[in-house]
């Protein structure tokens, strides 16, 4: 499964790695092959991307496996012309295996780790700790970070800068490399990726080093970095024969105060392609809704039991409750009607909040709902939802999920998307700008958007996440929540090219000239 650096969307945990050594080990690939193939692309990526800062590359290798690449890349580099130092942690002889091998093929000095030793450096490469740290860093290489971070100078980490834990995305318990660069091997890591030991990763490129991708095949990978290659086959585009309810109809709750929230949701269901969308708000609300939005339907909505009667109808098979409803008894039984009529349904904001110190009935009503449910927290939200669950975004919007039954979107700069099942996706890159008032109503609308056209939940929430982001790329800062929806249709335009789709609509529109 390729994402679109070409590299694939597989993540895989420290433990999975290990797997996928010992795998291609087993067979037929040389351990010894493996560490040259990452020490070498280390050296490549040093080659390649450095700046002109005179001085030495300093590498700095650990007393493990990731200290063997340092020496191959100190090998490489000096092979290269470039200016090299290496400096070892430890005694020399207690290397062994592959890289007692990769020491033995180094023919240059090998210095004492120093923190002093800094002068005439231009880079240095991180080469202490990978995979296999077990605990926080201390004494000489938790000074050596120091000193290095004090100095400024420019860091390239190999496989995981030195400090984090390749699993874990919260914060170092100790000190930590924070690299310009992480080159890491085969796949990425949780902490590639999860904020925020992303910041102290920088722009992390992954190398191919002998590693067949058949070992995936039994590693089974449960967890993917977002993007269109986990979704986009699955993606609704409209065939060119449909009418409008064949790309469904969505109900969209809105409320009387904060009338704002869902008007937003609605714009977004309908460009992400829902056929129709229905609004449904207080008598008094509705011209308000209806003034604003020519393509919506508005439908008046006094009491709890007009919100079922909406439901009625088979054609509205796709909910949203939640944003600007108010936190009151009235968004709770609306999201309690659309459970019990089985709807596939996101509940985001006051509809999760309602649910505080509740959701025992919620969940109760989750199991047995015939519809998928997607749960839309930002990280205020979860903690007044799930209070008892710790860790980082990963491990919480998975619990959260198998606790739920529900899809779990765990929204901020690196969103998750949990399954019950434990499948999830990490999204790798949204712009701050999103950090605006009212673009997690938009995102909730695509969601409901995409379930409308019968996209299944895990897969609509992760499309949805991934063409929000890109959408906010693509307008740029400055943007607010109002211009995400209208930046859509770019962003669609993109993925139906790639998707092969784009082919079919230019001969629609050439016949017709
Ligand atoms: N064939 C392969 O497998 C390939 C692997 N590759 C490379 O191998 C890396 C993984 O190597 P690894 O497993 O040897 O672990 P690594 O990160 O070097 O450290 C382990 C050592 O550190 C020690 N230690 C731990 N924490 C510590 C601390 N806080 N402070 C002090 N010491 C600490 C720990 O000692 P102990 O716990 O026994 O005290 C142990 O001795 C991986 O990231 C990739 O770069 C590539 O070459 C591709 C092929
Ligand atoms: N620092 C950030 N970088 C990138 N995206 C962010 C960041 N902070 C928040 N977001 C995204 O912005 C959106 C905010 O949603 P939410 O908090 O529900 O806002 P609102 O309630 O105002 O609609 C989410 O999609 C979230 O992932
Ligand atoms: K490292």
């Amino acid at each position: 499964m390729l994402s679109q650096d070409g590299s694939g969307a597989e993540i895989l945990t420290v433990e999975e790695m290990y797997s996928a050594d010992r795998l291609a080990i087993a067979g037929g690939v040389a351990g010894r092959d493996l560490m040259e193939a990452a020490g070498t692309a280390v050296a490549d990526s040093v080659l390649l991307y450095e700046s002109s800062r005179a001085g030495a590359v300093l590498v700095l290798c650990g007393p493990g496996n990731n200290g063997g690449d340092g020496f191959v890349v100190a090998r490489r580099l000096k092979a290269a012309g470039r200016a090299v130092r290496l400096a070892l942690l430890g005694d020399r002889s207690a290397l062994t295996g592959d890289a007692a091998a990769a020491a033995a093929d180094w023919d240059g000095e090998i210095e004492v780790l120093d923190p002093a030793g800094l002068e005439d450096v231009a880079l240095v490469v991180d080469a202490l700790f990978g995979a296999g740290l077990n605990r926080p860093l201390d004494g000489l290489s938790a000074a050596m970070v120091e000193a290095v971070e004090r100095a400024g100078l420019p860091v390239l980490a190999v496989d995981v800068p030195s400090g984090l834990a390749g699993d874990r995305g919260d914060a170092p318990d100790g000190p930590a490399f924070r690299a310009d660069r992480t080159v890491t091997f085969f796949r990425k890591k949780p902490a590639h990726l999860i904020v925020p030991a992303r910041f102290f990763c920088g722009d992390v490129q992954v190398a191919q080093i002998g590693i067949p991708e058949s070992v995936l095949q039994e590693i089974s990978p449960r967890l993917f970095e977002n993007s269109p290659a986990l979704w986009l086959a699955g993606f609704p585009w409209r065939p060119a024969e449909a009418h409008k309810y064949q790309a469904g109809h969505a109900l969209i709750s809105g409320g009387t105060e904060m009338t704002g929230a869902a008007q937003l949701a609605s714009r977004a269901a309908l460009r992400i392609g829902a056929g129709l969308v229905s609004l449904a708000c207080s008598p008094a609300s509705l011209p308000i809704y209806a003034l604003a939005n020519p393509s919506v339907i508005t439908l008046a909505v006094g009491a709890a039991a007009d919100f079922v009667a909406a439901l009625a109808d088979p054609r509205r098979n796709a909910v949203l409750v939640g944003p600007g409803n108010g936190v009151g008894a009235d968004t709770r039984e609306r999201a309690i009607a659309a459970l019990e009529a089985g709807r596939s349904l996101v509940l985001d904001a006051d509809a999760l909040t309602v649910f505080e110190g509740r959701t025992e009935e919620l969940f109760k009503l989750t199991a047995a709902s015939a519809g998928e449910t997607v749960l839309t927290p930002h990280d205020g939200e979860f903690r007044r939802l799930f209070p008892g669950i710790a860790g980082d975004p990963l491990e919480r919007a998975r619990v959260a999920a198998a606790q739920s039954g529900a899809i779990v979107v765990l929204k901020g700069p690196d969103t998750v998307v949990a399954a019950p099942d434990r499948r999830a996706s990490i999204n790798g890159s949204a712009p701050p700008w999103l950090a605006t008032a009212g673009t997690g109503d938009v995102l909730s609308g695509m969601i409901v958007g995409l379930l409308a056209q019968g996209m299944p939940a895990f897969l609509a929430a992760g499309a949805a996440v991934w063409i929000h982001a890109q959408a906010a790329f693509a307008f740029g800062p400055g943007m607010i929540s109002e211009d995400l929806p209208d930046a859509l249709p770019k962003v669609l335009a993109r993925l139906s090219d790639e998707a092969g789709r784009a082919v079919d609509y230019r001969k629609i529109v050439n016949n017709f000239r």
